[in-house]
């Protein structure tokens, strides 16, 4: 499905999303209690639909309850399946995670995956699990089926590759008897997504402890049920917070200040480009105003470089983003994709190792063409596609519409409600 998009400026208020990633976390901890969890305000994007399939394969009872709520009773100790099949679809999240709690249930699980997922990386983390009691024999492809039983003990990983690996090991390591260790064998980046695994975890009574290299897991703990409810999503809500930094005046409710998601840094970004930002008990506001771009550390806040580089496009001068490499590993290698959407539509952006640069143009100074944009099938580029549109004059063209369903159901909707026009044909 393609869409046409346009809009000059987005002016207006919207709910945020649910947040993807605290939903995947919260769901699998509910998986590993004993009882019955009710989380409110899960998201119906297709990631999240992947680890509702893949806890439900692992043996927990899901029950889907009115207004976006599941009812989700835990894994029983005494009656797992023997075997599973999770079709995790494209979403790293549900792979990264699932692995090691498999394991460390002791199901014999066959993982498949569609899209860029078969070739994202797995291997990182194969190694230590097959030191801890995991057996498999993996191609460097899905599916791969993976056996065996975790046992506690010392996990090495490196931090550098992807957070999602030890987020899983933190998962896994705490649903077994006995004390284990996390030793990072590299720096860790998009640290954040840890700080919200802990925060999950820690929800549900479950604790780990930061060491100097990594992370200590008490053995012998219990999740404990809870009712609870999704925060919203920064990394679906930036995208119109940026829209309104370029062009207009967008207030994103149900976003908190006290949340723990690294994306929450658009707002101090788009402060610093001289944006006016609100910052609500429960909302987020930003008005534009005359943006001058300026360095942006990339390595924490991978899932939100490219709409700001689409709005570093907008602003007065370069912007230079480190921390850019991790992009490649992702739905597509976005570091490309993103230096050739900007270029596309005819602004100037280039995207080399560790780096993603951009020079910019302030609306001021003109609009630019616009016209087809290649989203590889990626719901970030989609979406960043359909905010550049603020900055150019024709309509821009996406060859995939419906690929925001991975992570932002309703993304057209909300820019539609904003003022935005869509066409889909
Ligand atoms: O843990 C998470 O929820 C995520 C971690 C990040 O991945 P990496 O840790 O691989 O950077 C991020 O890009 C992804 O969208 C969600
Ligand atoms: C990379 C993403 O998610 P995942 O790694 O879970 O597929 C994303 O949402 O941008």
């Amino acid at each position: 499905m393609r869409a046409r998009v346009a809009a000059r400026a987005l002016r207006g208020a919207i709910a945020a999303p649910p947040s993807k990633s605290m939903a995947h976390r919260l769901l699998l901890c509910a998986a590993l209690a004993e009882g019955e969890t009710v989380l409110r305000n899960v998201p119906a994007s297709k990631d999240v639909q992947a680890t509702l399939r893949g806890i439900s394969a692992l043996g927990a009872r899901v029950r889907r309850m009115d207004g976006g709520a599941y009812s989700i009773l835990g894994i029983p100790t005494g009656t797992r399946p023997r075997q599973a099949a999770i079709d995790c679809g494209e979403s790293g999240s549900t792979l990264r995670f699932l692995v090691p709690v498999a394991a460390a249930l002791g199901v014999e699980t066959t993982f498949s995956g569609t899209g860029q997922l078969p070739n994202r990386p797995l291997s990182p983390i194969l190694p230590c699990l097959a030191a801890g009691g995991a057996a498999f024999h993996y191609e460097n492809t899905l599916p791969f089926t993976l056996g065996g039983q975790l046992k506690p003990g010392r996990y090495e990983i490196a931090g550098d590759v992807s957070s999602q690996f030890i987020t899983g090991l933190l998962f896994a390591l705490a649903a077994l008897e006995g004390d284990s260790e996390i030793l990072l064998t590299t720096p860790l980046h998009s640290g954040p997504y840890v700080e919200m695994t802990l925060q999950a975890m820690a929800a549900f009574g479950v604790r780990a402890r930061r060491t100097p290299l990594g992370w200590f897991i008490p053995g012998g703990q219990r999740f404990i049920p809870c009712d609870t409810a999704v925060e919203g999503d920064y990394s679906g809500a930036a995208f119109f917070l940026c829209a309104g930094a370029i062009s207009g005046d967008v207030t994103v409710e149900g976003l908190s200040p006290l949340s723990l998601q690294g994306d929450r840094a658009v707002c101090d970004v788009l402060e610093r480009w001289g944006a006016s930002v609100t910052r609500g008990r429960d909302f987020v506001r930003v008005q534009s105003a005359p943006l001058t771009g300026g360095p942006v550390a990339g390595e924490d806040i991978p899932d939100i470089l490219s709409i700001l580089a689409v709005t570093a496009a907008a602003a007065q001068g370069e912007t230079a983003f480190t921390g850019a490499a991790r992009l490649t590993i992702k739905e597509c290698d976005r570091l490309a994709a993103t230096a050739a959407l900007i270029s596309d539509l005819g602004g100037r952006c280039r995207g080399e190792g560790d780096l993603l640069a951009v020079e910019g143009q302030p609306l001021a100074e003109g609009l630019r063409p616009g016209g087809p944009a290649a989203t590889h099938r990626d719901h970030r580029m989609a979406m960043s596609a359909a905010i550049a549109a603020l900055w150019c004059e024709g309509p821009v063209e996406l060859d995939c519409a419906e690929c925001v369903e991975k992570s932002y159901p309703d993304f057209f909707r909300d820019y539609e409600m904003l003022g935005g026009s869509v066409h889909v044909f």
